[in-house]
């Protein structure tokens, strides 16, 4: 029967879902090539962190990150709530489990922008469904120019963020993927192509098996 016929290619052919990693050292630009791709891409979903650093003007608490106090992100770890989490510039950070685990088994792809403790913790946990993207900026001298042209941080903030950007670019190989955030179009574009070809690799793809067998199941060719 033809609906049957549909409904089985469509199962077949149904994939699980990835956990798209993009880390960089503060200013590097991962926040802007974030925002692209979850304004080009319909099926990527962010996984929204929570955190205990303040909220910056124009970030929306809920969207951005869930802004949340010392004691409750403390209970949150007691209750086993985090994915993974970790302590960066003197704040915690954490990616809250509930969202992600649901939506990976029923495909959906998200969204990560965390940073090397975190990426290192979910290769542990998941290494199979992690992407680890790195982007890393064209020159010290400009990240230093982006950090104070975003106009967010006071100027020791900004000192802080440059001291440990070495630190941070120092985890580069852990990542599948680096890439240099020169020309934010042409990185959005390789941010991209990455996503798209993650996700038609084989192993993704869970019914690929059952599809293939089919296929050989069928008539020879010329029968
Ligand atoms: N491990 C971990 N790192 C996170 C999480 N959320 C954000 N981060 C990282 O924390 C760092 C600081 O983030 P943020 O305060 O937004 O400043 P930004 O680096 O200037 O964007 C960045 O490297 C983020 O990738 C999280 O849930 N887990
Ligand atoms: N390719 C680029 N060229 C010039 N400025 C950029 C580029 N990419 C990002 N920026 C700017 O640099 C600043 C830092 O970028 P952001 O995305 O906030 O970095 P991160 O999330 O890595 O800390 C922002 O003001 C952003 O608009």
């Amino acid at each position: 029967m033809a609906v049957d016929q549909n409904s089985e290619e469509k199962t077949a052919l149904k994939r699980r879902g990835l956990m798209f990693i993009l880390s960089s050292p503060s200013g590097a630009g991962k926040t802007t090539i974030a925002r692209k791709l979850l304004a080009a891409d319909d099926e990527i979903n962010l996984s929204v962190s929570a955190t205990t650093r303040p909220m910056r003007p124009g970030e929306v608490d809920g969207k951005d990150y869930h802004f949340v106090e010392q004691p409750h992100f403390d209970a949150m770890v007691e209750d086993h709530a985090f994915l993974e989490w970790a302590h960066v510039f003197g704040h915690s950070y954490g990616t809250p489990k509930a969202q992600i685990w649901n939506g990976m088994k029923e495909g959906r792809d998200f969204l990560f922008d965390i940073d090397w403790q975190g990426t290192q913790q979910l290769n542990q946990r998941a290494s199979e469904d992690v992407v680890p993207v790195f982007i890393l900026p064209p020159s010290i001298d400009e990240l230093r120019r982006r950090l104070i042209a975003r106009g967010t941080d006071a100027p020791k903030v900004i000192e802080a963020r440059m001291e440990r950007a070495r630190a941070e670019i120092s985890h580069w190989s852990e990542y599948r993927y680096v890439v240099v955030n020169d020309d934010v179009e042409s990185c959005f574009a390789k941010v991209r192509e990455i996503l798209h070809a993650e996700r038609m690799r084989r192993e993704r793809q869970t019914g690929l098996v059952s599809f293939v067998r089919e296929l050989m199941a069928g008539p020879p060719p010329g029968a």
